[in-house]
């Protein structure tokens, strides 16, 4: 018997005003690694993550973490329970410090030296602008703020939406890395357009297509299947570097 998945969706549906965006979204996502969700432009992958959040309601179906179901349950209760989402606009406060940024993702206030000196050797920026406004960041530092603060207590479950869009290719290197860091201690669930970053990453992927799961199984044999790549996504990996 396989073991419980960390998250599972079965028969999602979810309106967003009076549109049907989620028609029928199901998929588990295994304990450990990175798990991707791939899709084209307005497939749904951004509301399946905000539906798991709780920031969008289900309309059917059923959300379990850890086999308890949470389909309904309010978006601070489900990231009390564990689980923790960094936006595609990333939700930092240009106006506050590196730390003071930190500070208030930490339920008290306060930080773990552990952790912390963890977050600052995975990226050495926050320690250098710890001080500094958010705002002055780039691009790719306010990512890694972004995910330095879903990590700063320990999380079971991470949804992190396309954080390598608008990145230089070296920046997307060391996310990799202190992506791969990441998941030996947490599961990701990660939305991703860059299919070399999702395909370096990822062991299992869901692809989603208008609302509905068109496809879901190992990275490795996406990878290796241009043809179906194509068919599924409309383009190949090899055209995307
Ligand atoms: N606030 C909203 N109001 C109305 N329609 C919305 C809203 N948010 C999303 N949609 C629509 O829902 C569909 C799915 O959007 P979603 O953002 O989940 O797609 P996505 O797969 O994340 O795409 P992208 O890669 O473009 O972010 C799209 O057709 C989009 O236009």
């Amino acid at each position: 018997m396989s073991a419980t998945p960390i998250l599972s969706l079965s028969g999602v549906k979810t309106d967003i005003a009076q549109y049907h965006v989620l028609h029928d979204v199901s998929f588990d996502v295994p304990e450990g690694g990175v798990h991707v969700l791939l899709g084209r432009n307005g497939a749904g992958k951004t509301t399946t993550l905000r539906t798991i959040m709780g920031l969008w309601q289900a309309r059917a179906g059923t959300i379990r973490f850890r086999g308890q179901e949470i389909t309904a349950a309010h978006t601070t209760e489900i990231a009390r329970m564990g689980i923790a989402y960094v936006p595609e606009n990333m939700g930092i406060f240009g106006g506050l410090t590196v730390e003071e940024n930190m500070r208030l993702a930490s339920h008290d206030g306060t930080f773990d030296p552990d952790r912390l000196s963890r977050i600052h050797t995975l990226f050495p920026a926050m320690k250098q602008f710890w001080a500094k406004p958010a705002g002055a960041l780039s691009g790719g530092q306010k990512q890694m703020l972004a995910i330095s603060r879903a990590i700063i207590e320990r999380r079971d479950l991470i949804l992190i939406d396309e954080p390598t869009k608008g990145l230089a290719p070296a920046i997307i290197a060391a996310m990799i890395e202190a992506f791969r860091e990441i998941a030996t201690e947490s599961t990701i669930l990660l939305v991703e357009q860059n299919f070399n970053f999702a395909r370096s990453l990822g062991r299992g992927v869901t692809v989603i297509d208008d609302g509905r799961v068109a496809h879901d199984g190992q990275m490795d044999a996406l990878a290796d299947d241009s043809a179906l790549q194509t068919r599924l996504l409309s383009l190949s990996l090899d055209q995307h570097q």
